[in-house]
Order: structure tokens, then C-alpha cells, then sequence
């Protein structure tokens, strides 16, 4: 029988961050449910809760592995309870392991079910890093932790995306001290050909990308570091010789300002705030995150746990329901791939 919705995974996120309300509000939306047939993972105590926070029922059907989903597809999300940490091992508002390995825990099973062509993408709510590591994570994110259990062995990096307007990150989760080492001409030309590649197979048929500079002013004609004559341009070159019309680099503090006037479609940034405050500037309550360069759909909302109001029903939905929608479209054409 062919599919006309796919089916996509939602978790809680950390437990002791403002996922469980996001999702209680995300699927309190009856208009949330038409986009896709959901499956909702966690534990049944975390899911009460984060309802009881957000002042709402959902009513959802109980499934009992990610196997059932497509069958049991009804227009009301699915729900498949979890026995990952308990509520005695959860304070809110602050990380912990436990929340740290539930998150893994689902996330981990989420995969698998993408992988067996169960369900066809992942949306997850916030999760903490530093939980995560608590718990015994080895990587700098949960976006190594993916490519690492999926084999992936090609250039991955967060994506994100805002309005239509993208960033691909040539390093991310890393001490900036340690951003200038990052840099290489290969991280450079990876970054660039993989969002490139994304917005051409997402539908964009000339994607306009911009490579930004790392020093202020671009080094100022190497008076002001010289990452940008000895690295960056000549990545760019490459790339142009290679047929990938990318233009740069550009100073990184006025780029964003054309990408925003509709000049570029995307933008490659050299480290992680480089590319976000921009981007959370532009719209933190619309921003999301794609791990990109995986083999499956994920993704995830720009913002992050937000310990400080966890609990308190004050978060906003909204780069949530971003987030879920992308998952939506990512898990149609992810459905209609061949296995
Ligand atoms: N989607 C994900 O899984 C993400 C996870 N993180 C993780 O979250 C943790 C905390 O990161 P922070 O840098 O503190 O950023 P954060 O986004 O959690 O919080 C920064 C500030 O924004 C506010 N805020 C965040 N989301 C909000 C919402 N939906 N509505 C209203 N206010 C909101 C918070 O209250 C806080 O004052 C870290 O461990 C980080 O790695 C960060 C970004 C994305
Ligand atoms: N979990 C996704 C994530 O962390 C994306 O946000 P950012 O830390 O890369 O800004």
C-alpha cells in the first residue's frame, strides 16, 4: 500500500529540560497530526508530566515497538512507552546522567527504527550535551554520537536553517580556542559541497553559498590574520575549479546581512557562533537544526534545554513545530527513497 504521510519519531528530549512541555505543546496542536503519522517515544511518567506543565491531554494510541507504527496509523500520534530513567533520578533544570543516557537510550532506538525503514525520521527536543557526556557520551555531541553509530565516514556538520536561509559549520561543538586548528582547506570544501549539494537535492536548483571569513574583516588583506589567504581562498578556488560557484570568503560580521536581504541561500561559517548568533538573532523562536551529511532525517530545534524556565510553561513552541515540519518533509522523500 503506498504511504501517503511519513511516519516520524518525536522525543521528550532531557528529561529535566523544557522538552516534555514543547512536545505536550506541539501535539496539543490538532493541526500537528495532519503533517505526519507520529510516533511519540518516552517514558510515560516524563510525557504526564510535560502535559501536566503545558496544561493539556493529548490523546494518543499505544503501540508497542517502532514495527507497529505504519500499520497503526490512525491520524492520532502513536505512543511508544519507554522505560529509560525514572523520575527520582531527574531534577529539573538541572543535567544529570540518567537524563543524559535516556536521551542516548531513545535515540539510539529512534535510529535503528529509520534504519529498518520502520519510520522514515526523527524529531528530537532539546537535549543536554553536558548530560549526555555525565552519562558516559565519548563524543563533543550527539551529532558524532549519530555519525558514529550510523558508520557514516563522510563530512557531516549541523545545518541550520532559518526562513529559508542555511548554515553548514566547518567546526562546531569544540572550545574556540581551538576553532583557528579546525580550519583546512578540506573542512572547508566538505562543508561548502555538502550544504551545496543538500539545497540542490531539497529543490533549490542554483544554490547561492557564501563561505565566510574567519578573522575580523577578513584579515584585512593579511594584517589582520591570515586564515583567509592561506586557507579559505584557495578552498574557495578549489571549489570553483571543482564547478561549485561559491563566493567568498566575506567578512563574517556583514555576510549575514546579505544572506538576509535574499542575496545567499546558505552560508558556510568557520566555527559555532560565528553562524548562531547570527541566525538566533534573525529569529531564535523560529530557528532549527538539521544533522546534516547523515544517511537519515534528524532534526532538532535551534534552541536547547532552557533549565532556567523548565517546568514553568513559559517555552515557546514555535522552532519546534519548525523542527517537526522539516522532519515531515525530510521523512516524505526519505519514504520515497529506495531502501
Ligand atoms: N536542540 C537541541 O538539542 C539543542 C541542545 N542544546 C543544548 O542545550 C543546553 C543549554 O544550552 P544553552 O546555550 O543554555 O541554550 P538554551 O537555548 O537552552 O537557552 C538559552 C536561553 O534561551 C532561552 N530559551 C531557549 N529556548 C527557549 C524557548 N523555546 N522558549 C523561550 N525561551 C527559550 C532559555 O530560557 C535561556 O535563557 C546545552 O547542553 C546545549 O548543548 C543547545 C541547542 C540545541
Ligand atoms: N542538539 C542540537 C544542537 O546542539 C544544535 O544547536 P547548536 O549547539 O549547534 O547551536
Amino acid at each position: 500500500m503506498q504511504q501517503s504521510k511519513p511516519t516520524v519519531a518525536l522525543t521528550l528530549g532531557d528529561p529535566a529540560g523544557i522538552g516534555p512541555e514543547l512536545i505536550a505543546k506541539l501535539l496539543g496542536d490538532p493541526e500537528t497530526a495532519k503533517h505526519a503519522n507520529i510516533v511519540l517515544i518516552g517514558d510515560p511518567w516524563l510525557w504526564e508530566a510535560g502535559q501536566k506543565v503545558a496544561g493539556l491531554q493529548v490523546a494518543t494510541r499505544p503501540i508497542a515497538s517502532f514495527a507497529e507504527a505504519r500499520g497503526a496509523a490512525c491520524g492520532m500520534p502513536l505512543f511508544l512507552a519507554v522505560d529509560s530513567v525514572r523520575p527520582e533520578q531527574v531534577e529539573t533544570g538541572m543535567a544529570g546522567p540518567a537524563g543524559g543516557a535516556s536521551v542516548l537510550k531513545i535515540l539510539n532506538l529512534c535510529m535503528d527504527a529509520v534504519t529498518a525503514r520502520q519510520i522514515d525520521a526523527i524529531c528530537f527536543a532539546p537535549l543536554n550535551k553536558h548530560a549526555m557526556k555525565q552519562s558516559g557520551m565519548k563524543f563533543e555531541d550527539e551529532l558524532h554520537h549519530f555519525a558514529d553509530y550510523l558508520k557514516v565516514d563522510s563530512y557531516f556538520c549541523e545545518f541550520n536553517t532559518l526562513d529559508g536561509l542555511w548554515t553548514s559549520r566547518v567546526s562546531s561543538h569544540i572550545p574556540l580556542k581551538d576553532a583557528a586548528s579546525y580550519l583546512s582547506k578540506t573542512r572547508i570544501e566538505d562543508a561548502s559541497r555538502l550544504i551545496y549539494d543538500s539545497l540542490k537535492a531539497a529543490g533549490v536548483a542554483q544554490p547561492r553559498v557564501a563561505v565566510a571569513a574567519f578573522n575580523p574583516h577578513g584579515g584585512d588583506g593579511g594584517s589582520c590574520g591570515r586564515e583567509e589567504i592561506d586557507i579559505i581562498g584557495p578552498a574557495v578556488a578549489s571549489l570553483r575549479e571543482q564547478g561549485y560557484p561559491v563566493e567568498g570568503p566575506f567578512p563574517a560580521d556583514t555576510i549575514f546581512i546579505k544572506a538576509r536581504d535574499g542575496k545567499y541561500d546558505a552560508i558556510v561559517t568557520m566555527y559555532h557562533d560565528q553562524g548562531q548568533i547570527a541566525i538566533k538573532l534573525l529569529g531564535f523562536e523560529k530557528g532549527v537544526t538539521v544533522q546534516g551529511g547523515l544517511p537519515i532525517p534528524i532534526t532538532t530545534p535551534a534552541h536547547g534545554t532552557a533549565y532556567d524556565i523548565a517546568g514553568k510553561n513559559l517555552a515557546n513552541v514555535n522552532a519546534t513545530r519548525n523542527a517537526f515540519l522539516i522532519a515531515c518533509r525530510m521523512g516524505e522523500s526519505y519514504m520515497n527513497q529506495p531502501a
